[in-house]
């Protein structure tokens, strides 16, 4: 694959825009906003995957070193360069956004995704615990954004209940994927929750997390935000995230972490599609 695709992470961005279009699919509705907020989530996601692999390229040569830049595919500076316009566009999105509907909730979010995103990939990620919520916040904030470039009540308050579930499985997921790196993290002296609380008490506080989802998706069918489709297809969903959960209890080693944030992000898109479906 082209380098510069690569590093933009394809999978996750296309994931986070379709979190957006499952907003839009939920209020039945398709405008320039919520076209402009796909777009704004795709430049910011981008940006913010490339300035995690500027900042981290010392530990992806240990945990990630097939990466565009570790790999030498790609130069430093070009990539810090490369996430700076990637940050221009996704915030030009975002005033677009506010500009049209005369709402600057859109463009504040944009600009403190930004700020987030940096920060985030410069210090936050080795800071135990707040890297992982920051990202699952993050995650869950794509959701909400959606729904505030909608901008009608009923959408910002079901765009922000979709966000809560995102941030907690995401959270989850980050901790699993901080147990999955904790070798090349423990060489850089990141101070990852993991490394320093033990790798059991991290499976467990994962654990915790996906129950917490998995017991509460159930609301939004009594809610009324989805119909019975939903209950279906989300129970799909809800035990492939029990047994994740269940093996990174029984054992916390790479190899079964990298299955564990596997299963759980296929488990997110199986959510998606019960989203889609439940919308009708
Ligand atoms: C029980 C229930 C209703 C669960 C639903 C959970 C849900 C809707 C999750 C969706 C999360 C989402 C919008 C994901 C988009 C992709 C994304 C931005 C993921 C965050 O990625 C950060 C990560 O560290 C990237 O790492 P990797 O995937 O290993 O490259
Ligand atoms: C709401 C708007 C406008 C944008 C949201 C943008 C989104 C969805 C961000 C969520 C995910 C996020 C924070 C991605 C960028 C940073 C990133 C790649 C974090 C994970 O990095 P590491 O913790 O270093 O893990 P890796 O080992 O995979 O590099
Ligand atoms: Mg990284």
């Amino acid at each position: 694959m082209n380098p510069y695709i690569e590093i933009l992470r394809p999978g996750n961005v296309i994931m986070a825009m379709i979190a957006i279009i499952l907003v839009a699919i939920v209020a039945h509705s398709i405008s320039i906003p919520i076209i402009l907020a796909m777009l704004a989530v795709f430049f910011e996601i981008s940006a913010g995957n490339v300035i995690n692999d500027y900042f981290d390229y010392k530990i992806d040569l240990i945990n990630k070193p097939e990466r565009p830049i570790p790999s030498g595919r790609i130069g430093l500076k070009t990539a810090r360069n490369y996430a700076y316009i990637l940050f221009l566009c996704g915030t030009i999105c975002g005033f677009l956004i506010s500009y049209l509907t005369n709402n600057w909730i859109p463009f504040i979010i944009v600009l403190c995704a930004d700020i987030i995103l940096y920060i985030y990939a410069y210090k936050l990620k080795s800071t135990p615990l707040i890297g992982n919520l920051t990202v699952g916040f993050m995650t869950g904030l794509c959701f909400a954004f959606g729904g505030f470039s909608i901008g009608t009540p009923q959408m910002i308050y079901t765009s922000i209940f979709l966000g809560f579930f995102a941030f907690v499985m995401t959270t989850a997921r980050e901790i699993t994927k901080d147990i999955e790196d904790i070798e090349g993290d423990k060489a850089e002296g990141a101070k990852t929750f993991p490394i320093l609380y033990g790798t059991k008490i991290s499976a467990i506080i994962t654990f915790i997390l996906i129950i917490l989802d998995c017991v509460l998706c159930p609301l939004l069918y009594f809610q009324h935000i989805f119909s019975i489709l939903y209950l279906i297809i989300i129970s799909i969903a809800v035990i492939l995230f029990i047994y994740a959960g269940i093996l990174l209890i029984r054992n916390q080693n790479t190899e079964t972490a990298s299955k564990v944030s596997k299963y759980l992000k296929i488990g997110m898109l199986i959510a998606f599609v019960s989203f889609a479906i439940g919308s009708f």
